[in-house]
């Protein structure tokens, strides 16, 4: 596992655009090679989907042959409200790149048959080829989409149950109001991520430093589900300075002192941006 500490959220999400530009690129995407993206929603996103736009528009980055499935949906509220997540990635992101609409999949937590759906939705990673970049966020539980604590280290898209942290923590999306928080979603399993060939997690904030200790200091936990990536052969976790305080010295001087062989993973010609 890679950890990968910069400053702040501005630098998470500049240094974050740039890996999945120069990762697509040097993949060399094309009609019969698309390159397979896995996508989250969440405020530590954002800055990411600006840069990547920004990028987009200046011509560095395609993403006409690019496959993309994000990792989860609410249950229940139509697809065009504006806090579903369909809403949020056509409004960050989709509508502002050339992606193909008809390649860019969201779970639709309205479909009749949820558990159909859930299956078709693994079908259609598996036809795709797999997934060769998953980006995620965690919640300050330590859930990796919506793979709630407890959650199998090995379960599959499904429909979830959210508990009462993960509303509390969302309601800020429903004018801080729990009671119009959906209570279930769709959501892709840890099982379905850890397929990825690669997966690369955004930690951000001052209320996520215990998760991020838990996730990488402390056993595989189901109680904290992104630490399951500890046992992914391929794995960026991308955090702020304030993710780190819960931390140990020792470890944030350990992966800061490979900070040059971390950078060397994204272009360089920017350099002075960090
Ligand atoms: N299902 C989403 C997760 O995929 C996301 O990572 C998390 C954190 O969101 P934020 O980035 O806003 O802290 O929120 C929700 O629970």
């Amino acid at each position: 596992m890679r950890l990968v500490i910069l400053e702040d959220n501005e630098r998470v999400a500049e240094w974050s655009a740039r890996y999945l530009i120069k990762r697509i690129n040097d993949f060399k995407p094309g009609p019969n090679k698309f390159f397979v993206l896995g996508l989250p929603t969440g405020g530590t996103p954002l800055g990411t989907y600006k840069k990547l736009v920004q990028y987009h528009k200046a011509g560095k980055i395609s993403f006409k042959y690019v496959k993309t499935f994000n990792m989860d949906e609410y249950v229940g509220i139509p697809r065009d409200h504006s806090q579903s997540y369909h809403s949020f990635m056509w409004q960050n992101l989709f509508k502002h790149i050339d992606i193909d609409p008809a390649n860019a999949h969201i779970l639709n937590g309205n479909a009749a048959n949820l558990e159909e759906e859930c299956q078709l939705y693994e079908d259609k990673i598996k036809e795709a080829g797999g997934i060769e970049l998953f980006m995620g966020g965690i919640g300050p539980d330590g859930h990796i989409a919506f793979n709630e604590p407890g959650s199998s280290l090995v379960s599959r898209t499904r429909v979830k149950t959210l508990n009462q942290e993960t509303i509390t923590a969302n309601a800020r999306f429903f004018d801080d109001d729990m009671s119009k928080v959906p209570k279930q979603a769709l959501t892709v399993g840890v099982g379905t991520v850890m397929d990825s060939r690669e997966v690369m997690v955004l930690i951000t904030g001052s209320h996520k430093a215990y998760a991020l200790h838990m996730a990488i200091e402390e056993g595989v936990n189901h109680m904290w589900t992104v630490s399951a990536f500890q046992q992914h052969p391929r794995t960026i976790m991308l955090c702020d300075e304030d993710a780190t305080l819960e931390l140990k010295v020792k470890t944030v001087k350990y992966f800061k002192d490979l900070w040059t062989v971390h950078h060397k993973l994204i272009d360089d010609h920017m350099m002075d941006t960090f």
